[in-house]
């Protein structure tokens, strides 16, 4: 089940993508649509992975309905109708972060290089282990205690375009830090390969332009499977 590189969904390890990034993790990735794989998963495995990603999908709707309340955007499913769409292109990743070694104490060791989340909405839990961080705009970066009990929300690159900028795909890497495993998951949700990802016209303001030239998440998505992981993918779509 090793991810080929023309293909990213299956089992990785070290190897992050297939331009050379890597890091200190093992991981699998997977999606509703690679069935291939989905078959080959133990069956408790595969109806447990489907109800979450179902109950997450649902919160992720819940949660972009807020932030377009929060916007002031009348149409309180402007942005959950994207991610809540049947055809949505959505996928979960489990990390795992091997223990730091006591001669390693110290290094600074990637566990998963700096990056966006290309998608618009994503949802990560953990366990109890440290190695999250998020970069402020000033270029620092600040650790985020893992806590069990919670969801971690990261806005996507395309939530980023779909609000034209008001609310920012935060740039975050994990440093290999821990002397226990750490484990994380993640569910990514995006639009459906057609969807056009452009700012939402209910939001804009009277003479407001969008910052971005018009792509389908399909396109991104390409762009991004291309890129390395700390390019600023979206560069290439700004005008
Ligand atoms: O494992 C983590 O804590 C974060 C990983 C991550 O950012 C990702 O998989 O996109
Ligand atoms: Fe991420």
């Amino acid at each position: 089940m090793a991810a080929p590189p023309h293909d990213p969904f299956g089992y990785g390890s070290s190897r992050i993508g297939s331009n050379g990034d890597v890091g200190r993790v093992e991981y699998l990735l997977l999606s509703p649509n690679s069935l291939l794989i989905l078959h080959q998963l133990p069956v408790l495995f595969r109806c447990a992975l489907e109800e979450y990603m179902v109950a997450m999908k649902k919160m992720c709707c819940e949660v972009l309905e807020v932030m377009a309340e929060g916007l002031g955007i009348g149409e309180r499913n402007a942005l959950s109708r994207v991610v809540g769409d049947e055809r949505s292109d959505s996928c979960f990743r489990l990390n795992h972060y091997p223990p730091v070694a006591a001669e390693e104490d110290g290094k600074m060791l990637i566990g998963f290089g700096e990056h966006t989340d290309p998608q618009i909405i994503s949802v990560l839990r953990s366990n109890n282990e440290s190695g999250l961080q998020i970069c402020l705009n000033d270029g620092s970066w600040v650790s985020i205690p893992p806590d069990p009990t919670s969801f971690f929300i990261n806005v996507g690159d395309s939530l980023q375009v779909m609000t034209n900028r008001r609310f920012k795909s935060v740039k975050h890497r994990v440093l290999a830090e821990s002397k226990q495993s750490r484990m994380s998951m993640i569910y990514f949700g995006g639009a459906a390969l057609s969807e056009k990802i452009a700012p939402l016209k209910s939001l804009m303001s009277k003479d407001e332009e969008s910052l971005y030239k018009e792509f389908t998440w399909l396109e991104y998505k390409n762009a991004a499977y291309k890129s390395r992981l700390a390019d600023n993918r979206l560069s290439l779509f700004e005008k």
